[in-house]
């Protein structure tokens, strides 16, 4: 008999496809410590949680035949995904089945601020009739600044273009075309802050989006802004938004999420221009039962070894087509995490050639681990080998792959080649020993550069007193050069240098590399 841990509430009546299986216990758990849940896990083979339940590296540690986690909703941040990963239990979400409840969550949350619904309600409940203090303000005619024009930002846009609303969105990973097709205006974030009256966030929270809109964002913005959240704690600075809804520069603010959940402490709950709710933006029948049924179709699928849609963390393929590929599925999702922090500019374009030994095999699932490793930092949903490419075409990125038997004198050779509408680049990679990743050409200058951990990207002028004036500004701060490659491809021509540091370097100091006389541009790299 399987055994599948359900925590958190999840709605039984989407538990139907595992309750149907005969083979399969359904047990409904409680609320549980850390604790209590290491001793318990060792005797189940799948676990379902929504946001509440933390499945932390300890909890993995202990689980002996866990097999897979399921996340009934979008948002992983709760699991251990590391650990997960390790110890080779699968993670699965159900990313689309509450779309529909936190965008009508969103609408409701603008709807509430504009007209002071929360604040009239606990006033007439204190008996109190007050027609005065709360005149509010009209959607119709207003500017509504998108953040994230993903699912719930474009089903978002929708229902403000039906409230008569004007919609401009920032999301530097959708095209154009995208954008039109939902006759919503693409601007530059400065131009969302200094346009709107409403502004609502909906992206991932990532290292790039954590306290995204602070003083500094509040400083750029129409004064009597409006903002709501209803994404993920920590897009929004807490203490930058007090400050700014003291001072009137926000007129009002609505979250549904905290930095620190479950949070009833909140210096900002005690604002009258500030309204909350815990969390509810998935918290309807409706989505519930959806990503209920999802997540346990992927759990019985996962079970019996099938192919799982939305999985998180480990590829869902045949096992002889996977072993064949295997060691080079980190080096392509590299390559692509690469492409992302160099190219400048909207994506149009990935196109993959692989030479050598690997031009024989199966190659799929390395495309789609190089578009994993592209669309992952910038996307909330799972880049799975089932959806990788219908979401870089959602985006309106073209993805081509193709073999060439030229592999410049190595055994197998990736070339990930991306397109945008600013510029081309090109990077490649390959195995040495068959399991050491190597980066080794860059727009076609030839290097040797391990991918991992920090590195600085600096195209130059071939010619003295470069090496040593960036050695010394990075010097200065301390942080240890690990290696350092330089290729170029002819005397006095442009060059590329890398360099392995042991830390990032601060923004400050690659402003300071960058005005070195000869540099043509730096960007700190995280792989
Ligand atoms: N409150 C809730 O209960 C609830 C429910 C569902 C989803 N969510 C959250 O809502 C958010 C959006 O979910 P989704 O399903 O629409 O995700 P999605 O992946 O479909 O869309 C996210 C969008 O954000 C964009 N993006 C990424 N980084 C960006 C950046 N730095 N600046 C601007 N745009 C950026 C991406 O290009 C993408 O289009 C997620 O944080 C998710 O966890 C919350
Ligand atoms: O399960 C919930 O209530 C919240 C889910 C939501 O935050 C998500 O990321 O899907």
């Amino acid at each position: 008999m399987l055994k599948v841990l359900v925590m958190d509430g999840v709605s039984e009546e989407g538990l139907v496809p595992l309750r149907r299986e005969e083979d399969i216990e359904v047990v409904i758990g409680q609320k549980m410590t850390e604790d209590d849940l290491v001793q318990v896990i060792p005797e189940y083979d799948a676990l379902i949680v929504r946001s509440a339940t933390k499945v932390t590296r300890r909890v993995v540690e202990a689980a002996q035949n866990l097999k897979v986690i399921g996340r009934a909703g979008v948002g992983v941040d709760n699991i251990d995904l590391e650990a997960a990963t390790t110890r080779g239990i699968l993670v699965v979400n159900a990313p689309d089945g509450n779309t529909i409840a936190a965008t009508e969550h969103t609408i409701a949350m603008m709807l509430a601020l504009a007209r002071n619904i929360p604040q009239a309600v606990a006033r007439l409940k204190e008996g109190v009739w007050d027609k005065k203090a709360f005149i509010g303000v009209e959607l119709r005619d207003k500017t509504l600044g998108i953040i994230g024009l993903g699912r719930i930002g474009s089903a978002v846009a929708k229902r403000a273009q039906a409230l008569e609303m004007n919609v401009i969105a920032y999301d530097p990973f959708i095209n154009e075309e995208k954008a039109a097709s939902l006759a919503v205006e693409l601007v530059a974030l400065e131009d969302v802050y200094r346009r709107s009256d409403f502004i609502t966030v909906h992206l991932p929270k990532t290292k790039e989006s954590y306290h995204m809109i602070g003083d500094e964002a509040f400083a750029l913005m129409k004064d009597g802004v409006r903002i709501i959240n209803c994404a993920r704690g920590g897009i929004i600075d807490e203490e930058a938004l007090y400050r700014a809804l003291v001072s009137g520069k926000v007129a009002g603010a609505a979250l549904d999420v905290f930095e620190k959940e479950p949070n009833t402490e909140s210096p900002l709950l005690s604002l009258p221009n500030f309204i909350a709710t815990p969390h509810l933006g998935a918290s309807t029948r409706e989505a519930q039962l959806n990503v209920a049924v999802d997540v346990s179709g992927e759990i019985v699928a996962a079970l019996r070894g099938k192919l799982v849609k939305n999985t998180v963390n480990i590829p869902s393929i045949s096992p002889q087509v996977l072993s064949a590929v295997r060691p080079y599925l980190g080096l392509a999702e590299k390559l692509g995490k690469l492409q992302a922090q160099l190219v400048t500019g909207r994506i149009r374009k990935i196109e993959v050639v692989y030479s050598g030994e690997l031009a024989r095999q199966e190659v799929s699932p390395l495309t789609t681990a190089v578009v994993k490793g592209l669309l992952d930092p910038i996307l909330q949903e799972t880049v799975n080998f089932v959806n990788a490419p219908v979401l870089a075409k959602n985006r309106g990125i073209q993805v081509f792959q193709a073999v060439d038997g030229e592999a410049e004198g190595y055994a197998s050779l990736i070339t990930v080649k991306v397109y945008s509408d600013k510029a081309e680049k090109s990077v490649a990679g390959t195995l040495f020993g068959k399991q050491d990743p190597r980066v080794v050409m860059i727009d076609g200058y030839r290097i040797d550069v391990d991918p991992s951990g920090h590195i600085l990207y600096v195209p130059h002028i071939d010619k003295p007193r470069i090496i040593g004036p960036v050695g010394l500004l990075i010097g200065k701060h301390d942080i240890n050069i690990a290696a350092m490659q330089v290729g170029r491809k002819e005397i006095g021509g442009k060059a590329i240098m890398m360099l392995s540091v042991d830390a990032p370097v601060p923004e400050e100091t690659l402003g300071e590399i960058a005005q070195v006389d000869g540099v043509l541009d730096v960007k700190m790299v995280h792989l």
